[in-house]
């Protein structure tokens, strides 16, 4: 496990209201640097808007985000966008279906005016583990996992320091998805990333996280290391029972799929 040294980001009583509907009505927490801060919860408990607050893609009605100590405020900098980088959920609609990879992952590095634009695409593709080739195809040309790969590889261009990842492998073949989680593992070594993981799926958070919050209807209502997570060992009765149901349906699942196995036999 990395050494963590300080928090990269901290978010102190963050509220997100859409119209008079109060999407996150209560949520403070920190990611220190160099770990994966997981955000647990079910559909419609307000994770993603915590990541979309965070990027400045929705407004915030009260709290304080601030990163490397420093009070975001209302607007985003262009280093802030630099640093912090959000992969989305599906890589179907996330990449611009009339533009070639070589232009999708060009894009950022050309509005940020960096140099060695094509060293940096090659080298990219190289890391994310695909051919040279792939440049010159188009996102309709790519399996979902590729498209996830080019998404990361995107969301890479620009050196970030915090990467927002949103139900990154939920969009996947389940046999895609340990070599998208483990890509972005060796990615985060590598490059001493540090990220914040939404997903539903306790399995996924419990591979990929240091510390895990559970939200409930627009609130944060527990905060675990992984240890405490896989011994169901919370405070609060909701993540008890989120938590437990969870992992009682994946072992349903491995018996049944290990069942089947021996009746095929
Ligand atoms: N732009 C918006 N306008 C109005 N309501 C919104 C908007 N975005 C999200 N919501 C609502 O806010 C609540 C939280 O949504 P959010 O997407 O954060 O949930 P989530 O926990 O990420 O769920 P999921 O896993 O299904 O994406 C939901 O009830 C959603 O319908």
């Amino acid at each position: 496990m990395a050494a963590f040294d300080e928090n990269i980001l901290e978010v102190d009583n963050l509220k997100v209201h859409f119209g008079k509907f109060v999407a996150v009505k209560s949520a403070s927490f920190y990611v220190r640097r160099g770990e994966t801060f997981g955000i647990v919860g079910e559909s419609g408990s307000g994770k993603s808007t915590i990541l979309k607050a965070i990027a400045g893609l929705v407004d915030i009605a009260d709290g304080r985000i601030s990163m490397q100590g420093r009070d975001l405020g209302g607007s985003r900098s262009k280093s802030f966008c630099r640093d912090v980088q959000l992969v989305f959920q599906d890589p179907y609609s996330s990449l611009h279906p009339r533009h070639t990879i070589d232009r999708v992952l060009s894009e950022p590095a050309t509005i940020h005016r960096l140099a060695d634009i094509d060293q940096r695409v090659s080298g990219l593709l190289n890391d994310v583990g695909l051919a040279p080739t792939f440049r010159f195809r188009y996102p309709n040309q790519l399996s979902g996992g590729q498209r996830q790969r080019i998404s990361i590889a995107r969301s890479l261009m620009l050196n970030p320091k915090l990467v927002l990842l949103d139900e990154p492998t939920s969009a996947l073949d389940v046999s895609i998805q340990a070599e998208i989680l483990n890509l972005l593992q060796r990615l985060k070594n590598e490059r001493g990333l540090s990220y914040i993981l939404v997903s539903h799926d306790i399995s996924v958070i419990s591979h990929m996280c240091d510390r895990v919050a559970v939200m409930n209807d627009g609130e944060i209502v527990d905060e675990v290391n992984v240890a405490q997570l896989r011994n169901v060992n919370f405070s609060s009765d909701y993540a008890k029972s989120l938590v437990s149901s969870s992992l009682d349906y994946e072992r349903a699942i491995t018996r049944s799929g290990s069942e089947a196995e021996v009746l095929s036999s």
